[in-house]
Formats: structure tokens, sequence, C-alpha cells
């Protein structure tokens, strides 16, 4: 079986990916299964590709074989499009999906139903060896709930009604969220290049 390194330490994302890659006959590995540890890579980019690109990149480079990153997150129009690239430190440093999205909800308690739009957006970069890197990108839309409802997926789900679902995100099953995910759009896009691995 074909095998590819996604440069990522979260385990949600990787449960997305192990999922929606078996269809395609390929094993992904996230830098937790490697059996070396790998230094936390700084995001310092402004963009979701920027930070893609450097996490692809610098595991392309270490171990010279192709890398996918992922680089994702919720913007909301009612926060100018926060928390955008910041989502995952939304709420500090420790990277607490609770707390970020409690965040979220506190700043959300007064904006009403009509303006709590927002996407969830996935970007990922394709390093290799050698080569350019390659940005796809997906996105959700969908609303912000006013409560944190469901216990599936990770990080921001709990709050996101995908447009046309009266379930949130963590309310759907696995298989649910990814046919309508932000990272499914974004993979779908890469279907040619994976498949001249
Ligand atoms: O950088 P890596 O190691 O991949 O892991 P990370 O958690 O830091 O990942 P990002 O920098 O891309 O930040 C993305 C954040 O956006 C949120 N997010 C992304 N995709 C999501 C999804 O499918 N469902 C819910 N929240 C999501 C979640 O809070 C993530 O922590
Ligand atoms: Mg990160």
């Amino acid at each position: 079986m074909k095998e590819l390194i996604i440069a990522t330490k979260n385990e949600g994302k990787m449960k997305d990916f192990k999922r929606l890659f078996d269809p395609l006959e390929i094993k992904v590995s996230s830098l937790l299964d490697l059996a070396e540890p790998i230094d936390d890579i700084e995001e310092t980019g402004t963009t979701f590709e920027e930070n893609a690109a450097i996490k692809a990149e610098a595991i392309c480079e270490k171990f010279n074989i192709p890398v996918i990153a992922d680089d994702s997150g919720i913007e909301i129009d009612a926060l100018q499009g926060a928390p955008g690239v910041y989502s995952a430190r939304y709420a500090g440093e420790e990277k607490d999906d609770k707390a970020n999205l409690e965040k979220v909800l506190t700043e959300m308690e007064n904006v009403p139903q009509a303006e709590r739009t927002g996407r969830f957006v996935c970007v990922l970069a394709i390093a290799q060896p050698g080569k350019q890197t390659v940005f796809k990108r997906g996105e959700c839309e969908g609303t912000i709930g006013y409560q944190a409802i469901g216990k599936n997926g990770f990080g921001y789900d709990p709050i996101f009604y995908p447009t046309g679902s009266s379930k949130t995100m963590a309310e759907m099953t696995p298989e649910e969220k990814n046919h309508i995910s932000h990272r499914k759009k974004a993979l779908d896009k890469m279907e040619n290049w994976v498949k001249q691995l």
C-alpha cells in the first residue's frame, strides 16, 4: 500500500484523514505516528496557504519524501473573519478546543441568527522534493450556533451548522462530516495528484 506523511500533530484532523484516504488505498501517518519525535513547527504565516507550506516543506526537507500539510480554521463574518488562521490558539497558546469555542460563543452572544454566517476553510499544501509546493483549498459554509452541541469531531464542530443541516458537525457521524467537509473538498481537488504517487 502507498504511504504518505501528513505534517500534523492534530489527532482530530488525522481521524478525518485516515477515513478520507482509506478508499484511495493510501496509508497516512501523522507526525505523532513517527518513531522519532518531531519538534513543533512555528506557524508564522498570515494565510492558510503560508502556514500549510511552512509545515509541509519543513517535513519534506527533513525526510526527502512527498508530504501533505493541512492548515485550517473557521472564519466568522460577524468577527471580521476571526479566528481564521489563529483558530487553534484563539483562547491561548495551549490550544484548548473547548476554551476556543467558548471564546467564540461569548463574542457572538448578541449576534442575531441572520448574521451568524461563517465557514470552515482547509488548505492542503503538497510538498515534493525538488518541486514547487501545490495548494488545494476546500470551504464549507454554515452558521454558528448559540451553544455547543454534539460529541463527535473536534475543534469548533459543536458550534458549526453546515448550510442546510439541522445538526452541528459534532452531531454528525464521521461519514456524514467527511461527505461535506472543507477537508473532503480540498482532498477531492487533490485526487489527480494522489493518483500519480
Ligand atoms: O498544525 P497542526 O499540527 O496540523 O494542528 P493544529 O491543530 O495546530 O491545526 P491548525 O494550525 O491548522 O489549526 C486548525 C484549527 O482549526 C480548527 N479546525 C480545523 N478543522 C476543523 C474541523 O474539521 N472541525 C472543527 N474544527 C476545525 C481546530 O480548532 C484546529 O485546531
Ligand atoms: Mg497548527
